[in-house]
């Protein structure tokens, strides 16, 4: 019994018929993310078994609401999850090896779902779970400033042409952490991301080493520096190695405390989040996942 949770606002949604195509003859259930007004009752009506799945056919932000929708479930009682990449940027489906191609990423919801880590975010009267990356400080001005004109202009090097725009105005946070133990304290930063899958902001590798796996998040600290160290992140950063960069401290934790000044914005899985985050901690083997079991 599968239930799918499809976005009409996603990138992709126009190929949605095709994927009803291929599904329609699983008995499955179609609920309109953009639509509903109550997810977590919907899929609950229709797959409360482990031995359903629920299809997030859309983008990160598909991916993110049905990861929370799916937490709200009993574990013993949780359906597994399946990703069709239907987004823009489907970042969280490639750290999965999930194709682009939907008959292939339908045959791989046929595969043994494999026990996926999610990280639980929590702040001030706030609590909520994410699947791939939450990145907070500049990172998020970046996403403010990349309209769709400069999406469509830029493609894949959109980031990079959005973290141009805010370069000469960066804000330096002073950040406190603790990771799993590790104290940091006074740290002039730019930018917080904490790590559950590889790839933010379309395909960028901010996390290479991230492992959705491994019961860790990595933890990635970009320092406050001039604008010639962030040219250098940048630029290692699409050669790969920017992690070994002086201006970077990387680390792969179970838990995360934070806090900043001035408070730091986060978007999770793509999405702005209103309220602060002061904890980060990863929830190893949340989400029996449908993925292509290399990863
Ligand atoms: N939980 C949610 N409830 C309602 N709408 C949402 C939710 N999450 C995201 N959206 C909105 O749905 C739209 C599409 O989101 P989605 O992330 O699925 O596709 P995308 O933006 O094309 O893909 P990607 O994030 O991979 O680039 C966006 O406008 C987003 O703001």
């Amino acid at each position: 019994m599968k239930t799918v949770v499809w976005n009409s606002g996603s990138g992709r949604a126009s190929e949605t018929d095709t994927l009803r195509t291929h599904l329609d003859h699983h008995a499955t259930t179609w609920i309109d993310l953009s639509e509903t007004s109550d997810l977590v009752d919907e899929i609950k009506a229709s797959s409360n078994t482990p031995k359903s799945t629920v299809v997030a056919a859309g983008g990160d932000g598909t991916v993110n609401a049905v990861v929370n929708a799916l937490m709200t479930i009993e574990a013993a009682q949780r359906p597994s999850m399946g990703i069709i990449p239907l987004g823009t940027a489907n970042d969280f489906a490639g750290t999965l090896e999930i194709p682009d191609d939907i008959s292939l990423a339908v045959e791989i919801l046929a595969q043994e779902a494999i026990p996926v880590d999610v990280v639980r975010i929590q702040g001030e009267n706030m609590e909520r779970y994410y699947a791939n990356i939450a990145a907070g400080g500049n990172c998020v001005r970046v996403s403010e400033v990349m309209t769709d004109e400069l999406k469509a202009r830029w493609g894949a090097f959109s980031y990079v042409r959005g973290a141009i725009d805010v370069l000469p105005d960066m804000t330096s946070y002073c950040i406190d952490l603790n990771c799993d133990g590790e104290v940091f304290q006074k740290l002039d930063s730019w930018a917080v991301l904490v790590a559950n899958g590889k790839t933010n902001a379309g395909r960028i590798q901010v996390a290479p080493k991230a492992s959705p796996v491994d019961g860790l998040i990595d933890i990635v600290i970009i320092r406050d520096g001039t604008v010639g160290d962030m040219i250098e992140i940048v630029a290692n950063n699409l050669l790969g190695d920017f992690l070994e960069c002086e201006q970077v401290i990387f680390r792969q934790v179970k838990s995360l405390q934070l806090q900043s000044n001035p408070p730091m914005r986060f978007t999770l899985d793509g999405e702005f989040v209103d309220r602060e985050p002061v904890r980060f901690d990863v929830v190893p083997g949340a989400v029996r996942m449908h993925m292509n079991a290399t990863v």
